[in-house]
């Protein structure tokens, strides 16, 4: 196969960040998908509707001339949301989800949740109005082992939280274990996740052997390789409950190239590039339209795209770094080479 031809897709996981920062980014995602789902991890966070209506025009702001791009709000669950600001959200359409962090999980995560049962009243309200619940599901439990957050969170907490608000709709976001597929597999049809391209391309082989690589530093920190495998069969399985997130969360070179560098791989510069190699190396470039264009609308309830976007096998080398604001951002797979490239 020479060209591919999709629906236009949509990457229902992206961090945009702001200000000179998200001037920098946005065009990459706009080139490419529709709309994104905006994390709304900005410091401070994006924690109410005017918040969200705030920064959703600044992002417009930023597009490039004649973009048609549509960010999609979600709002950053504190021990503060109150069942008020569930109501209010849902009365408006630039807001459709709400972002679970465990507190201190990952980046700017501070203002996270520390005990689930207090959010017990604004669950009900987002079960009660339909808004879907966006996890990063790592705990953040000391005596666990990075390695075994996500499994040990979706035992503790996942499975209650789904058996407690049978009719919330809760995405495990970027998906990283078998584990987590597989729970997400076997869940009923309001549970779903979201997979990114580096933790279908890459173990966590590519993190560390040979030196550590900070820009394959993200969290969930990478897996060993079995779990690539199970994250893969499931986002080619055809199965709707699995949709394309990049999860692209750039940071400034200096960040990431540090004694205590941040997490978060940079994407957002060849997303469906990157997904399209993981799905040819799995024999499976035919299911990948159903994955990045299909199944996220009809989860989150939203009409399928109309228009469409092609990738051409030709060879290209991503650019060794990108401006961001005043700094630099180094982008995954920096200065390689690369099989497909967007047409146009
Ligand atoms: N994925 C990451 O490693 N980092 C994200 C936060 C997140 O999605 O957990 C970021 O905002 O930098
Ligand atoms: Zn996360
Ligand atoms: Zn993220």
């Amino acid at each position: 196969m020479q060209t591919l031809t999709l629906t236009r897709p949509d990457d229902w996981h992206l961090h945009l960040r702001d200000d000179a920062a998200l001037a920098s980014v946005v065009a990459h995602t706009a080139a490419q998908f529709a709309r994104a789902i905006v994390m709304p991890n900005l410091k401070p966070p994006v924690a109410t509707v005017a918040d969200a209506l705030a920064y959703h025009g600044r992002i417009l702001a930023a597009l490039p001339a004649g973009s048609g791009f549509q960010p999609l709000m979600t709002l950053y669950l504190t021990e503060t949301t109150t069942p008020d600001e569930i109501r209010r959200a849902a009365a408006e359409p630039a807001v459709v989800a709400f972002k679970l962090y465990p507190a201190g999980a990952t980046t700017h995560s501070d203002a996270g949740v520390k005990s689930l049962e207090a959010l017990y009243p604004v669950l009900e309200a987002m079960e009660t109005h339909d808004l879907p619940l966006l996890v990063h599901g790592e705990v953040t439990d000391p005596a666990i082992d990075i390695f075994d957050r996500e499994a040990v969170f979706i035992d503790r907490h996942l499975i209650p939280l789904a058996a407690r608000f049978p009719g919330l709709r809760i995405v495990l976001e970027h998906a990283t274990t078998r584990e987590g597929v597989e729970f997400v597999r076997d869940a009923g049809p309001r549970i779903a996740a979201t997979l990114t391209a580096h933790h279908l391309l890459y173990n966590r082989n590519a993190l560390l052997v040979g030196g550590v690589r900070p820009h394959f530093y993200c969290l969930p920190v990478l897996k060993r390789e079995s779990h690539r495998l199970a994250l893969l069969q499931a986002a080619t399985s055809g199965n709707p409950k699995f949709f394309l997130g990049t999860d692209s969360a750039p940071h400034p070179r200096g960040g990431k190239e540090s004694a205590c560098g941040c997490a978060g791989c940079y994407t957002a510069h060849a997303a469906l590039e990157l997904y399209a190699e993981a799905f040819e190396a799995a024999g499976a470039l035919d299911q990948l339209e159903a994955f990045a264009s299909f199944h996220g609308p009809d989860f989150y309830q939203l009409p399928r795209n109309q228009g469409t976007v092609t990738l051409e096998r030709r060879a290209w080398r991503a650019p060794e770094s990108f401006p961001f604001g005043a700094e630099t951002l180094v982008p995954l797979r920096a200065g390689e080479p690369l099989a497909w490239r967007r047409a146009g």
